[in-house]
């Protein structure tokens, strides 16, 4: 029986996660969550973790609810703790250092937060050559690209697409200056966390997404494309030299690709090695209308200026995803929090992005950096 942790258990790709287990029969060894203590408590009930961790503001209640668990405040003493599987799922810069400590034990991470991937993929590729660790995206597109890419050459890939909703304003307002939160978080397709709802919506989602598929994949830059695909049913496609376009098709289900991610992790396969031992339990097959007529546009670069600025932070290199990410980060809370506009997400983003300091990566200078460039956008949006 495989042992599993998860980062990020009570929030969407947690609570997916946990339900993969179920079906699947993981062992569930620790869960990191942070505030919603009703949940988490419902989890520990059913599945038994020998740790949890919960945010700080909540430990004193946690211990009380939970007096047979031993319960911490670092979600790295979760990815610490000897699972041999590690889901991912803890939003934003945050989940970078718990990954970390995962992949430097050697673990096999199934990766849904793609931001440590945006901030940290050659370092996080240098502690997987160091540890014998693995990563297994869980992210739907690169799930997509990582099925479609099995068995081939990666120096026989002409390109790489991954596809975008669109989000909610695709086809309007035209002018996006007096979206509110609600609206935005209204996702066509998806059910997901706030953040990468907002994200969708920007399409800053997809420009983190090619910069997560350029360090999964190594392929350059140039070689990763977006379009919109509005039915959300493919999700990646892949060009080779030869002319040939597989394409990957699903439906909007983050069950498959978490699945996926967990079952390949430690092995790289579909339900391979020792779980062919136990039956076989895919996830529910949803009602999935493959006669429906699938939809494929460019995106509206001038409407959503993130997805340029992310291939923009891309070209810079060194640590300006590092920079790109932060303020996204804060003017993302900012905008939830309705403390300013929509369109002000994406002009401080390229207002900070214009003064990304010249550093090389590294992980001091990741957290320094991501420091100093939450600093520098908070000001640029209230002082
Ligand atoms: N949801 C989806 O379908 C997809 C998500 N992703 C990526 O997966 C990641 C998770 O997204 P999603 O599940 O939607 O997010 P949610 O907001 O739904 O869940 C976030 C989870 O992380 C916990 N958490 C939040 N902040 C912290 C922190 N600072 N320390 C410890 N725990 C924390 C939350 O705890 P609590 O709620 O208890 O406070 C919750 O368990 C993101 O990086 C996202 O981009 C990628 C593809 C699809
Ligand atoms: C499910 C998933 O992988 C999300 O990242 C999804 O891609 C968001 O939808 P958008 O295509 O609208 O960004
Ligand atoms: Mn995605």
């Amino acid at each position: 029986m495989h042992t599993l942790s998860i980062l990020g258990s009570t929030g969407s790709i947690g609570t997916q996660s946990l339900e993969v287990a179920r079906r699947r029969g993981y062992r569930i060894l620790a869960l990191a969550a942070g505030r919603n203590l009703s949940l988490l408590q419902e989890q520990v009930r059913e599945f038994r973790p020998e740790l949890v961790s919960v945010d700080s503001s909540v430990y004193q209640e946690a211990k009380d609810l939970l007096p047979e668990t031993r319960v911490v405040t670092d979600p790295g003493e979760v990815a610490a703790f000897p699972a041999e599987i590690v889901v991912g799922a803890i939003p934003g810069l945050a989940g970078l250092a718990p990954t970390r400590i995962a992949l430097e034990r050697g673990a096999a991470v199934a990766l849904a937060n793609k931001e440590s991937m945006v901030v940290a993929g050659p370092l996080m590729w240098d502690l997987v050559g160091q540890s014998g660790g693995r990563i297994s995206p869980v992210d739907s597109e690169h799930s997509a690209l990582y099925q479609c890419l099995a068995g081939e050459q990666l120096s026989e890939v002409r390109e790489l697409v991954i596809t975008a909703s669109g989000g909610p304003f695709r086809t309007g307002p035209e002018d996006l200056s007096e979206v509110t939160p609600e609206m935005a978080l209204k996702h066509p397709t998806w059910a997901m966390g706030a953040k990468v709802t907002i994200d969708s919506s920007t399409l800053m989602n997809k420009g983190l997404e090619v910069l997560e598929a350029h360090y999964l994949y190594g392929l350059p830059l140039e070689q990763v494309g977006v379009v919109v695909h509005p039915q959300s049913i493919i999700h990646a496609l892949v060009r080779f030299q030869d002319g040939n376009l597989k394409a990957h098709l699903g439906p909007p289900n983050m069950q498959l690709p978490i699945q996926y991610g967990i079952d390949g992790a430690p092995h790289g396969m579909r339900f391979a090695g020792d779980v062919h031992a136990a039956p076989r339990h895919p996830a529910p097959f949803t009602d999935f209308p493959l006669a429906r007529t699938l939809e494929i546009f460019e995106p509206d670069r001038d409407r959503f200026p993130c997805l340029d600025l992310a291939y923009a932070a891309g070209r810079m290199g060194k640590v300006a995803p590092v920079v790109l990410n932060a303020a996204d980060e804060i003017a993302v809370e900012a905008f939830l929090q309705k403390k300013i506009r929509y369109t002000d997400i994406a002009r401080v983003i390229e207002q900070v992005l214009q003064e990304c300091p010249d550093q090389k990566l590294g992980w001091d200078a990741i957290f320094e950096v991501d420091a100093w460039a939450r600093t520098r956008t908070r000001e640029l949006l209230w002082d």
